[in-house]
């Protein structure tokens, strides 16, 4: 049997700009409050932080906006992220999007958009850390 389509993208499902902002947000409430991750971001602003996640997320979702921030590899490159912080991060992501009313495919199409920058944030070198 064929996956149903969903009718518009992914940033429409969320509730366009609004919704992602919300989500955005609330990713973020758990990010921090993750004792493994907070550290990253203890002296990053964070009101910018979310901002750029808006635009980005938005983009990456099918947006109508394009991100303009800095290339992903690049702002991620020196942080010394592994393997491991990333499955917290995204595990933040899935728990967020537990709380959303939306489909159980929705929910993995997201984490898939997101789960194709892994390499891009996680270190070289950082497997070998685990
Ligand atoms: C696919 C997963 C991720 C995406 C899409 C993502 C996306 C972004 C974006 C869009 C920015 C802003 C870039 C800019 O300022 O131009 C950013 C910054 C940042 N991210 Fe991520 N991120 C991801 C995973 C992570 C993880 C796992 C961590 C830490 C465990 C992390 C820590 C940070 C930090 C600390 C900054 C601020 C860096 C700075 O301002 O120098 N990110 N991220």
């Amino acid at each position: 049997m064929p996956v149903p389509q969903r009718s518009g993208s992914l940033f429409e499902v969320i509730g366009g700009h609004e919704g992602i902002a919300a989500l955005v947000v609330r990713f973020y409430e758990r990010v921090l409050a993750d004792r493994t991750l907070a550290p990253f971001f203890l002296h990053v602003p964070i009101d910018r932080l979310r901002r750029m996640q808006i635009e980005f997320f938005s983009a990456a979702l099918g947006g109508p906006t394009p991100y303009k921030g800095r290339v992903i590899a690049h702002a991620h490159q020196q942080l010394g992220i592994s393997r491991p912080h990333f499955q917290r991060f995204v595990g933040c992501l899935f728990d967020t999007l537990a709380d959303l009313p939306l489909s159980e495919q929705d929910r993995y199409d997201i984490i898939g958009r997101i789960n194709l920058y892994a390499e891009d944030v996680i270190g070289a070198g950082s497997d070998f850390s685990d």
